[in-house]
């Protein structure tokens, strides 16, 4: 990650170190920031936590992909701090202010359950800890309804304006997913040819060969709709559907966005059959090796009906989209770990090679957001040959971005997410607005899904998802990019 100057010192105060988050993603990100140089020599990182644990080593030696540089390790150790504070004891936070510069601006990161962030914020603010270039980034899903998600907004407003709350999606963090900014509004190619005049239809496959990982208290309560759906697959389409912003800037970003949220059709218990499906893994194979269904994954209770995958076709009423559906897919314990955004070309309206027997295929963008970061574009060429029909055959043009961009780094969205939010920089963030213009529709689906009383579908694992969702694209005449 190449910086023209690295940033001012920050004080960085992570609650809930020792959590799953913390471990796995935040430390070994700020580690490489660290290495990257990015973090000013007087920045410091407190870890709050109800016990104290000195874990940087262990965390590091299982969550970074490469042994841990014993300069860096040192350097990165000597900014570590720990405060040890129940965060619902919101009268004990003046250890925080012990801890930090008071010189220095602080990011709070919220890595808790959402149920703590009122009282954190409570703590915070009776210590005097939040002042005027005070941050704060809070993780997803806030809320698991739009009800639940203003009441903890309204909780952490009373004490931060917006302009200090980063909102975390991470998958705005990922390089390819800010690549879209840039192969949409960059590209005359793809600008010019972004709309229902061009486009037949667009398909978003986020599948994940991991079940639940231990974390079924989480998951149970929230399932993938609101796991992933609400939050990631939701940005990833609005990413591809908005408006051209008229800057890079925050703001000119998120109001597209929201404009977009803002037009999915709703979807009721009138049309919730024909247009949404959801699923529930069963044991199964990936990669050869036997997993276990949901309902027997530790801790799980029997008779759950929260749904591991969602399959759903969105209908975006503007302008630009009319009559182009968005297939959406998502789900755990799928064959492979794939996340792909297919642009579908609409077909030709009149075809010259039709004397030849020559069926000509659509064109395709595939753009591949992880893993095998890339951007293919299928096009249809003529076969080498005297023949005198032309033959044709689907070619690809395929961009990796390893082979692109071999000298570079591609880095992990939190190290990019906690950059920007140290730096002040609002865009990658998602603004109150959209979380609950998306929370909005998902509470329909959900609440549609719970009236009809039906249960998840089920598929086996390691496999794309249940039958049924096969037939939401079928009956309208498409199918799944495999
Ligand atoms: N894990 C992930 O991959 C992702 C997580 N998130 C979000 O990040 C947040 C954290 O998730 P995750 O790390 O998985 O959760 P964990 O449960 O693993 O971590 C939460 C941490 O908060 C601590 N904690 C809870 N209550 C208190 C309290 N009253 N006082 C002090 N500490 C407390 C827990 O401490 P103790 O260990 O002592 O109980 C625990 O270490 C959640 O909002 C989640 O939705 C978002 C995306 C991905
Ligand atoms: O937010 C979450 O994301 C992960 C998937 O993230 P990815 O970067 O690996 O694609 C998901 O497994 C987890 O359940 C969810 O909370």
């Amino acid at each position: 990650m190449k910086r023209d100057h690295a940033i001012g010192p920050c004080d960085l105060v992570l609650f809930g170190v020792k959590g799953d988050l913390a471990r796995r993603k935040l430390l070994p990100a700020l580690y490489q920031l660290d290495k990257a140089g990015l973090l000013h020599a007087d920045s410091r990182i407190i870890g709050v936590a109800r016990h104290e644990a000195d874990l940087i080593e262990k965390t590091l030696d299982t969550f970074l992909k490469e042994p841990a540089d014993p300069a860096v390790l040192a350097r990165f150790k000597a900014r570590l701090g720990h405060v040890t504070l129940d965060f619902a004891d919101t009268d004990a936070y003046q250890a925080i202010g012990e801890a930090v510069n008071p010189d220095t601006p602080e990011v709070y990161y919220f890595a808790t359950p959402p149920s703590l962030y009122g009282d954190i914020c409570q703590g915070l603010s009776a210590a005097g800890l939040i002042r005027d270039n005070s941050r704060v980034i809070m993780e997803k899903p806030i809320g698991h309804d739009l009800a639940s998600s203003q009441v903890i907004n309204d909780k952490v407003d009373a004490h931060f304006a917006e302009r200090q709350i980063y909102r975390i999606d991470h998958y705005l963090g990922k390089e390819t997913v800010q690549n879209l900014l840039a192969l949409r509004f960059a590209n005359a190619i793809f600008a010019n040819n972004w709309d229902y005049t061009c486009i037949d239809h667009v398909q978003i496959t986020v599948a994940e060969e991991v079940g639940i990982e231990g974390r079924w208290s989480y998951f149970d309560k929230a399932g993938q709709m609101r796991d992933m759906v609400q939050n990631h697959l939701l940005q990833v389409l609005s990413l591809i559907a908005m408006e051209p912003p008229v800057s890079l800037d925050a703001d000119a970003i998120r109001d597209e966005k929201l404009k977009v949220l803002k037009a999915l059709r709703p979807i009721t218990s009138s049309n919730i059959n024909d247009v949404a499906v959801r699923g529930q893994y069963t044991a199964g194979f990936l990669r050869g090796k036997a997993v276990p269904g949901y309902a027997e994954e530790e801790d799980a209770n029997t008779g759950s009906n929260t749904e591991t995958f969602v399959a759903v076709r969105v209908d975006i009423d503007n302008w630009r989209w009319a009559g182009v559906p968005f297939y959406l897919r998502t789900g755990k314990r799928m064959p492979s770990k794939t996340t792909e955004v297919v642009i579908n070309f609409k077909a030709l309206p009149h075809n010259i090679f039709a004397k030849s027997q020559q069926q000509l295929q659509s064109n395709k963008l595939i753009i591949r957001l992880q893993p095998h970061e890339g951007v293919e574009l299928q096009v249809l060429n003529k076969v080498p040959g005297l023949e005198s029909n032309m033959r044709l055959q689907s070619t690809t043009l395929d961009l990796s971005f390893f082979d692109a961009f071999k000298d570079e780094r591609i880095a992990d969205a939190y190290e990019r997410l906690l950059l920007e939010a140290m730096m002040g920089n609002q865009a990658l963030f998602v603004r109150r607005d959209e979380v609950e213009a998306a929370w909005k529709w998902v509470d329909s689906i959900l609440t549609s899904w719970e009236q009809s009383g039906d249960k998840p579908k089920s598929y086996q694992a390691g496999s794309w998802g249940p039958v049924a969702s096969i037939a939401l694209i079928t009956r309208d005449g498409r199918s799944w990019e495999e």
